[in-house]
């Protein structure tokens, strides 16, 4: 008999095709996970959980007794209770490096686009409000030659140094947990305290994994010690920030813009502020959206999946002490 598989929200057409030749999947798109029957009834049954930012906590575990393996698509592992995972003896993965430079790119993208003001001017351009030469009112500041400080100098935070470095000849300041003695070489890069960080840059860019250490760490104090000057750029996580400190933030003109691709809530909601504030330049959480990598996600993820559900350790284990101790 084939092995029961859960499907949740994202996983690419030709990779969940192959998936249903192999398994007994059921796949699941933004259902509500605590009442939904059909959901909780398969939950039951699973051997496998494959997909994109369900929450996995305590309860859903305790409706999930056959299960084996969570795996990821996507590199955050913020979705899961881990400890938990690990205490049940049940593989956790994720979906890191194949997503890294496309993510440093979305990144990038928002440093560019906050700093030209380029989503603005194209609705002045679109919605035929261009009808002189513009001036001062509209010109942007330059990227190339300024400060960029990154919070968080892992995998993608060392991907947009590479790029401000060798493409914009920018000055590299960074913030991590550790000091990182290969980027301090291969970009010039200089570690700083955080507040020492967020003086000095005229881009702040977050790049950190939302973790109890992290979440909220840039709030209203955090936004003061930025330069008026400062453009905020936000990858990580929604919560890594206090969205209503940022909102306040923009409203005082205590930082000049910023750049999100992350939010407190996602969807956001239609009142939010930030919807309606030109200096705030967003993206619905696409930073790996290219059909390039989201396949290749999927299919590591599916990878991941086979081994888990087939006694094999899964390439990309977020918790390998469970398979420590199943050997
Ligand atoms: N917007 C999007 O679509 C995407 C968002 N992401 C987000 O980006 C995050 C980072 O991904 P990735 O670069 O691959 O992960 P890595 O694990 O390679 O890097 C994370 C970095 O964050 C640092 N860090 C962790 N905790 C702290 C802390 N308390 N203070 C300062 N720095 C800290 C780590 O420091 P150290 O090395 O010193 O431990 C590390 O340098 C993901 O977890 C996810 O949340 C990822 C992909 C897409
Ligand atoms: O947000 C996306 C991820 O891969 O993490």
């Amino acid at each position: 008999m084939k092995k029961k598989v859960l499907a949740y929200n994202r996983v690419e057409k030709p990779v969940l095709d192959q998936l249903e030749k192999e398994f007994d999947v059921r796949f699941f798109k933004n259902v509500d996970v605590e009442n939904d029957s059909d959901f909780l009834q398969w939950l039951g049954e699973t051997e496998g959980i494959i997909g994109l930012a369900l929450p996995v906590t305590k309860e859903l575990l305790d409706r999930a007794p056959n299960l084996k393996i969570v795996s990821n698509v996507s590199v955050g592992y913020d979705n899961l209770d881990l400890p938990e995972l690990t205490k049940r003896n049940i593989a956790a993965t994720n979906t890191p490096d194949i997503l890294t430079d496309t993510v440093a790119d979305t990144v990038f993208g928002l440093i560019l686009s906050a700093a030209r003001r380029i989503p603005e001017l194209d609705h002045k351009v679109k919605s035929g409000n261009w009808t002189e030469p513009l001036g001062p009112d509209h010109y942007g500041i330059d990227v190339h030659h300024k400060t960029l400080g990154i919070i968080g100098m892992g995998k993608i935070g060392a991907a947009i140094a590479q790029r401000a470095h060798f493409g914009f000849d920018m000055e590299i300041l960074y913030h991590s947990r550790r000091s990182k003695p290969e980027a301090e070489k291969r970009f010039d890069a200089s570690y700083r305290e955080l507040d020492q960080l967020l003086g000095e840059s005229d881009f702040v860019c977050l790049i950190t994994p939302l973790t109890p250490e992290t979440e909220g760490m840039i709030g209203k104090r955090e936004f003061r010690l930025m330069k008026d000057s400062a453009i905020f750029i936000n990858g990580s996580r929604g919560k890594t920030i206090v969205e209503s400190d940022l909102i306040e933030a923009l409203e005082k003109g205590e930082i000049a813009g910023c750049g999100l691709d992350v939010f407190e809530k996602e969807p956001m909601d239609l009142h939010n502020p930030l919807l309606s504030m030109e200096n705030a330049v967003t993206t619905p959480h696409i930073g790996s959206s290219t059909w390039e990598t989201e396949l290749a996600m999927s299919e590591l993820a599916a990878k991941n999946l086979r081994a888990g559900l087939s006694g094999e350790k899964p390439p990309t284990m977020i918790n390998p002490e469970v398979w420590d101790k199943r050997r």
